[in-house]
């Protein structure tokens, strides 16, 4: 099993879930990637102060989300809903593969989820079927007008659905002190502890 851990800056949260993963799951692949990560910068000092007092080392440079990555993994794992949005919108090929951490082990509004990424996708089909279709016959401005109006249900479908999604986010440390870290790690604990369980069921 292949698990890839997305945050955004790929210093803080995705690789404390690594790490976490690595030191209670040996048997699984892990990695972890940002969304707007630069390559090769150190993991955050509060999150390997927070990762060693749990007696656990981290090597880690931050490495941005790849086509090559995603395609690699057998799941990934998301440390807010933002960033599922991001990657279903960037990446639609694999959003099966996509969860929010807290999401994928507690599976409550998946029926939510099944319908908002239909509609993600219903959406960017219209959006370009739309734009293919009128963008010589009308200038940019009067275009984007009556792309508005004509995706105006869907909107508000979307934000319907969304309104509706519980906060599965973990909180992002980003900026914080070394207890914010060490509060991020122990949410993050619960939950890898939990993802463990669901995973030895298979
Ligand atoms: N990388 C961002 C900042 C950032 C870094 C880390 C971060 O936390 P995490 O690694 O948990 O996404 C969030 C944001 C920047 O260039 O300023």
């Amino acid at each position: 099993m292949k698990i890839l851990f997305v945050c955004t800056g790929n210093t803080c949260r995705s690789p404390m879930a690594e790490a976490l993963v690595r030191d209670k799951m040996p048997e699984v692949e892990v990695q972890s990637a940002g969304i707007f990560a630069g390559k090769n910068q150190r993991i955050n000092q509060f999150a390997m102060d927070a990762l060693q007092k749990k007696n656990i080392t981290m090597n880690h440079l931050s490495q941005p989300v790849t086509h090559k990555e995603l395609h690699a993994a057998d799941l990934i794992l998301t440390m807010t809903t933002q960033h599922k949005q991001s990657l279903i919108m960037e990446y639609p090929n694999f959003q099966d593969k996509y969860f929010t951490l807290k999401e994928y082990v507690s599976e409550t509004d998946k029926k939510i989820w099944d319908e908002l990424k239909q509609a993600y996708s219903n959406f960017e089909e219209k959006r370009s079927i739309f734009i293919q279709e009128n963008q010589h016959k009308v200038d940019n401005t009067k275009l984007d007008q009556q792309l508005v109006e004509h995706l105006r249900d869907d909107v508000k479908y979307i934000q319907e659905l969304e309104a509706n999604l519980i906060n599965y986010d973990i909180s992002d440390p980003f900026g914080g002190d070394l207890t914010t870290y060490r509060e991020t790690l122990t949410e993050l604990d619960k939950y890898i502890d939990l993802l463990q369980k669901k995973i030895d069921q298979y």
